[in-house]
């Protein structure tokens, strides 16, 4: 390989199999199919599929996924060696395995000698010929990659036994021997140095090497990134880092790590990483699991900005604080407002309000920002309600309607249904006119949503549109010290867009009204829908529109 040649370093993802052992993990058959399908499109070399002895869904996992064409990904099963005292064919393991009908079988054998005699129960020799024969038996159907179970710890305790266990792996025919730090607490330097060692001893078989971490010691990506240094050809690993215990080696940094840091390797074939944001995020929901903010490269937060000072920077050039372009990866750039914020996060925010050059308009909004946080509103997920603080401050605010006043009876029983609900009146001007509604819901929020919107759907078509998506409540100590309040934020959505609000009180009601009074008035500031003009003729007489009815 010339010096302008990247050594390929080849992906082998076992989101669907050890992503599958992390607690609160569980794939369906089809989520498997589809995960199979993005990481295929991502360009990723191996995707192990699962344990075929395991379980009916991935037997029926490897009888699917032979008919859909994922371009040059190979799909592994996965498989320990023969169980002892009994022939390789006749293992219901080794079958299951080679029905499974991949391109590649994954075996995984023992390496530490101690693990061998106290957990398998059977002699060293033994162990080596579960392996060897095991390896020979699956080699005749497959490729062969043979992951050495707690390769680091095996070879600390006993060295010699440990290349044993791999040259029986080689002898048979595997094709890659896999070090697995399994326990997941050695350290890069360690990695690094057994593993050259590894491929030194094994000079005299055609074999090439991988390596698989996990993440104990929250080193599983430099874990990786050492072995790949110190010779190894294949990291395992798994989308997010998802796994049994703290995990496995995330994908996603390591692949980040080796494409957009290292110029002497090529990942993915050389594929963009712009879709890995979306692949880490799709892997998420389907795991039904929650995003991680600070994950680095792919996390929400991993390009987000709230110190002033470094806003204030990035604003001149984005490399001062931040290691790469996020869009490299299909991420995005935030800027937070909070009470950290500078008037550069105003301004860099507050962008479409034209008031970059206003020091005076900036330093209001700051300091109403600060005001307001020491309250206990947050803005981060509530640009809907900076932006209508910043319209109230700049005084390019006008309401579209003023509320009166609202109510709710909440935890009625309705004997018929059998099922509790809420009622909420609400009495507001819209202009000059009055409306007074009603309306029922599941919950209180619900139901005084509903009669908001039912109060000014009549003058306000484009509320239709809009529904809540989100709803969450959370209790904080307010600077003051006094009494606690209740922060609520309220997602909301008309099918195009979706933004965030906040209201801040004592009372939960409040706080929740004062969100959806936000969300209603952003939603109409956003599509540019006019103030009514109140009517001179009507001006000391308020007509009254008596909507209210029951549901
Ligand atoms: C490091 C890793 O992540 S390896 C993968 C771990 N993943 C999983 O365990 C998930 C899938 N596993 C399973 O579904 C089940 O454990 C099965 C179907 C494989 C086996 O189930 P069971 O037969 O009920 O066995 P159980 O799980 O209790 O114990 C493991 C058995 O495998 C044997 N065994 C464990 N590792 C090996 C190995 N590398 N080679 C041969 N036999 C092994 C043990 O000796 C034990 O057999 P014994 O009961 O005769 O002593
Ligand atoms: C093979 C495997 O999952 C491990 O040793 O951790």
């Amino acid at each position: 390989m010339n010096a302008t040649t990247r050594q390929p370093i080849l992906m082998y993802d076992t989101t669907l199999r050890d992503g599958s052992q992390g607690e609160g993990v569980s794939f369906s058959l089809q989520d498997k199919i589809n995960v199979t399908r993005r990481l295929a499109e991502m360009g990723i070399d191996f995707v192990e599929g699962g344990y075929p002895l395991s379980n009916e869904k991935d037997v029926a996992f490897f009888q699917q996924i032979r008919d859909i064409d994922l371009g040059g990904t190979k799909v592994c099963a996965f498989g320990m060696t023969r169980r002892r005292g009994m022939k390789a064919a006749d293992d219901p393991g080794m079958q299951a395995l080679v029905a499974a009908q991949t391109p590649c079988i994954t075996l995984v054998g023992k390496t530490w000698d101690y693990h061998a005699t106290e957990v398998l129960r059977v002699s060293l020799e033994e162990n080596l010929a579960m392996i060897g024969e095991s390896a020979e038996f699956l080699g005749r159907h497959s490729d062969v990659i043979y992951d050495a179970e707690h390769f680091f710890d095996g070879y600390d305790a006993n060295p010699d036994y440990a290349i044993e266990t791999l040259r029986a792996a080689a002898a048979a025919g595997a094709k890659w021997m896999v070090l697995c730090d399994t326990n997941g607490g050695t350290l890069p330097e360690q990695i690094a140095a057994v593993t050259k060692t590894a491929i030194e001893k094994l000079a005299d078989f055609d074999v090439r090497f991988g390596i698989h971490c996990h993440n104990d010691g929250d080193l599983a990506t430099a874990n990786s990134l050492a072995a790949v240094d110190a010779g190894a050809l294949q990291v395992q690993g798994t989308i997010n880092g998802i796994g049994e215990r703290c995990g496995n080696a995330d994908l996603v940094a390591v692949v980040s790590n080796l494409a957009l840091k290292k110029s002497s390797y090529e990942v993915l074939g050389g594929r963009s990483l712009k879709h890995l944001t979306e692949l880490s995020r799709y892997v998420y929901e389907t795991a039904n699991l929650q995003w991680r903010n600070g994950q680095p490269f792919v996390g929400q937060s991993a390009f987000a900005h709230k110190g002033g000072m470094h806003v204030h920077a990035i604003n001149k050039a984005a490399s001062t604080y931040e290691h790469i372009d996020p869009a490299l990866v299909g991420n995005e750039r935030r800027i937070l407002i909070s009470e950290l914020s500078g008037r550069s996060n105003i301004a860099a925010v507050a962008e479409q309000h034209n008031i970059a050059d206003d020091r005076e308009a900036m330093d209001k909004i700051l300091a109403e920002v600060v005001r307001l946080e020491n309250e206990g509103f947050q803005f981060e997920n509530a640009g809907a309600s900076f932006d209508l603080l910043v319209k109230r401050v700049t005084g390019s605010f006008t309401p579209h309607f003023d509320t009166i006043k609202y109510r709710v009876v909440a935890g009625d029983r309705d004997s018929r249904s059998h099922t509790v609900f809420a009622e909420a009146i609400i009495k507001l001007m819209v202009g000059d006119v009055l409306w007074f509604d009603a309306a029922e819901g599941h919950g209180p929020v619900n139901a005084l949503d509903a009669a908001l919107r039912k109060a000014l759907q009549g003058t306000y078509p484009c509320l239709t549109e809009m529904h809540l998506i989100d709803y969450k409540v959370r209790v904080v100590d307010s600077g003051a010290g006094t009494a606690a309040s209740i922060r609520v934020n309220i997602e909301s959505s008309d099918g195009n867009e979706s933004w965030g609000t906040i209201g801040v009180s004592e009372n939960i009601i409040e706080a929740s009204y004062n969100a959806l009074v936000d969300a209603v008035e952003y939603k109409l500031h956003k599509e540019n829908v006019p103030q009514p003009v109140a009517d001179a003729d009507s001006n000391d007489q308020a007509d009254l529109a008596e909507s209210a009815s029951a549901n």
